[in-house]
């Protein structure tokens, strides 16, 4: 694979993991810090305390805080800021994009009050970037293992599966194995729905209610997911697949997720102000909730597991008691969610 040039846009635990990685193998990376302090300490010691100590950062990889220098001359641009923050830190860029650039979203999370997916936001401030070259690096990839080389799996979702595979052969390493879909609607909801699923998740942990709580969590969960990505134009199978199931399971399981960590703080009685305070780290799951919910509102689709978190979060229902509604809903079909209608535009 000959090197291409990548310009890392956020230097979080995810963006310092795959700076890492690329330059592991053989690309030309440039990192990029908001804050210059924390630029200089990742220069000056090659390491990201505050966010991945694990790894070493390779002397290869440049690292600035100014962003312009960072994307200058670069083939690929890769965002891992929070997903609140791209389009602010995006729109600066949109006089930067090349004709040839690849934009690759890894932020997962659906954007309040525009209700876009990171990859429509990024359409939206870089309008001169060819969309079909606009995509995600998705799948179930804690940042911890993946600086460890732990053997991980992902999927590049683009519209133009060419993309799509020019994105998988940069990314793909001995022990980072990456697949293709054209399905980025599928790839981007089940992405940052589950972040979603996975403060439900942590909630029943921290309330203790076991083993098949958890189980039925997930597996309804998946359903809640793709009842709304049908009605949103994915396809059914991409829920089965890494951004689905995948990311699924591994944070609503893993000791390494955020999400599932809040939310069991919030399940031992904790408020959300109190259980966010306890790291700096991006908590995805909160803001995505209220923006889930609004698409729920407005597609129709019936999402009773948001429903909750969002009342827990925002309403201040005793988790205890959400559990109780949860479990005594109406009586349903199992498989009902492959019968969603796609949505017409019409609000429900
Ligand atoms: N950590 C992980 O294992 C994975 C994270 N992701 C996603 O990657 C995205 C980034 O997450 P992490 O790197 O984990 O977050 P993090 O919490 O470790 O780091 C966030 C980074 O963004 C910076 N930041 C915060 N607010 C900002 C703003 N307004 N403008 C510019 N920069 C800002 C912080 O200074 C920090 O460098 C999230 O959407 C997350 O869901 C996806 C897969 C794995
Ligand atoms: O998306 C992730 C793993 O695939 C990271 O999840 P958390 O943000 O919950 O740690």
């Amino acid at each position: 694979m000959t090197p291409t040039r990548i310009a890392v846009l956020g230097a979080g635990s995810w963006g310092t993991a795959l700076a890492v990685s690329l330059a592991r193998g053989g690309h030309a990376v440039t990192l990029w810090a908001r804050r210059e302090d924390a630029a200089a300490a990742i220069r000056d010691t090659r390491r990201n305390a505050p966010y991945l100590p694990e790894a070493e950062v390779p002397a290869s990889v440049a690292v600035t805080s100014d962003l312009g220098a960072a994307v200058n001359g670069a083939d690929v641009w890769l965002v891992a800021v929070p997903s609140q923050s791209v389009r602010d830190v995006m729109a600066p860029l949109a006089d930067c994009v090349a004709d040839r650039l690849v934009v690759v979203s890894v932020a997962k999370g659906i954007e309040t009050d525009t209700l876009l997916t990171t990859s429509g936001v990024l359409r939206e401030v870089l309008p001169t970037a060819d969309p079909d070259r606009v995509g995600v690096l998705y799948g179930p990839s804690h940042a911890e293992e993946v600086a460890l080389e732990k053997p991980t799996s992902v999927v590049a979702a683009f519209s133009d599966g060419r993309i799509a595979s020019l994105v998988q052969q940069v990314f793909m390493r001995p022990a980072l194995r990456v697949y293709t879909n054209t399905d980025l609607v599928g790839v981007e909801v089940g992405g940052s729905v589950k972040n979603v699923m996975a403060v439900a998740a942590g909630m029943a942990d921290g309330l203790g209610l076991g083993d098949n709580a958890k189980a039925a969590l997930v597996t309804r969960g998946l359903a809640e997911i793709t009842r709304l990505g049908l009605a949103l134009g994915a396809d059914a199978h991409t829920f089965a697949g890494l951004a689905g199931l995948g990311d699924l399971v591994v944070t609503c399981f893993s000791r390494h997720s955020r999400n599932r960590a809040f939310g069991e703080r919030v399940g031992r009685g904790e408020t959300r102000a109190e259980a966010l305070g306890h790291s700096t780290m991006v908590v995805e799951g909160v803001r995505t909730t209220e923006s889930v919910r609004q698409l729920a509102d407005r597609t129709g689709v019936e999402m009773p597991i948001t429903e909750a978190v969002h009342a827990i979060l925002f309403d201040g229902l005793d988790p205890a008691a959400a559990v109780g509604q949860l479990m005594e809903r109406d009586p349903k079909l199992e498989a009902a969610h492959f019968d969603t209608p796609a949505f017409d535009g019409t609000e429900a």
